[in-house]
């Protein structure tokens, strides 16, 4: 992968919001389906800075949770405040998904499809989109179509146009439960190069070293409830419930 150091453009280095409220807050958040609870009274509020890592085991609800406060689903409870620009303008947001969601069409207009969708003036997608590419090491295959890229690749094409948009939140729903190790390493690089660039990053996993690695902050789920919810640092050394102690310890808990 190429260098991920300098902001791909000035969206990127603008600051978004006021740096004290918080960045999200769920007030008794709830999903069902078919009369099955399958997320329960989540209330929760994130700090304005940093990067939440949403852990737990196979099921515990996190691709859900996810979904609900990126606005894929709807809440059959509850309520989900974002932070917004001063003007009231919502935060630009993109998610990157465990499985890559690619159009039929090339890399690169994969890219330019998106910055589009987000209103980016068409003179300036073209290379928006290219400089995205070069960042994550796909300028060779630019014309490619996407849905012929290797695993890995979509996985990156899938960063590289989240990367485009400039996103002040991003998610990232497992986005290495497919990959190899230099292909996980290159995410979490990519992960780390977000942060730096002053985007909020959400994250889910169920893989604890990862989690170690990338968190400021950990919200431990468990069968749809939130076990947990502490800075990094104090919920490995710490954790306050039985289920996160089992969980930290390595030991199976579902
Ligand atoms: N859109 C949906 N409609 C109905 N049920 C759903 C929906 N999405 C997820 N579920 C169910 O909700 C539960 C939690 O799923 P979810 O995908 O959020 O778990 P997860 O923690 O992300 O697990 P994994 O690590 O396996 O991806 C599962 O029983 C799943 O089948």
């Amino acid at each position: 992968m190429t260098d991920l150091s300098t902001p791909i453009d000035d969206r990127h280095r603008r600051p978004a919001h006021p740096a004290q409220a918080p960045l999200l807050r769920l007030e008794g958040l709830g999903f069902a389906h078919r009369g099955r609870t399958l997320l329960h009274d989540v209330s929760l509020t994130l700090p304005p800075r940093g990067r939440t890592l949403i852990l737990g085991p196979n099921g515990a609800g996190k691709s859900l949770l996810m979904r609900l406060a990126h606005g894929l689903l709807a809440p059959s409870s509850g309520r989900i405040h974002w932070q917004t620009h001063s003007s009231g303008r919502p935060l630009r947001q993109a998610m990157v998904f465990q499985r890559p969601v690619m159009l039929r069409r090339s890399a690169l207009a994969n890219l330019t499809y998106a910055l589009a969708a987000q209103r980016v003036p068409w003179r300036r997608r073209r290379g928006l989109a290219a400089a995205a590419l070069e960042r994550f090491g796909l300028g060779g295959l630019a014309d490619r179509p996407a849905r012929v890229l290797s695993g890995g690749e979509q996985q990156r094409l899938a960063l590289a146009r989240a990367w485009a948009l400039a996103p002040e939140v991003l998610f990232l729903d497992e986005p290495t439960s497919a990959l190899d190790p230099a292909s996980i390493r290159e995410v979490e690089a990519a992960v780390l190069a977000f942060h730096g660039q002053g985007t909020h990053v959400l994250m889910s996993t169920h893989d604890l070293n990862q989690a170690r690695r990338l968190a400021d902050d950990v919200v431990f789920l468990h069968e749809g409830r939130v076990v947990e919810h502490a800075p990094a640092e104090r919920f490995f050394a710490e954790p306050r419930t039985p289920l996160a102690r089992a969980f930290v310890s390595g030991e199976l808990i579902w």
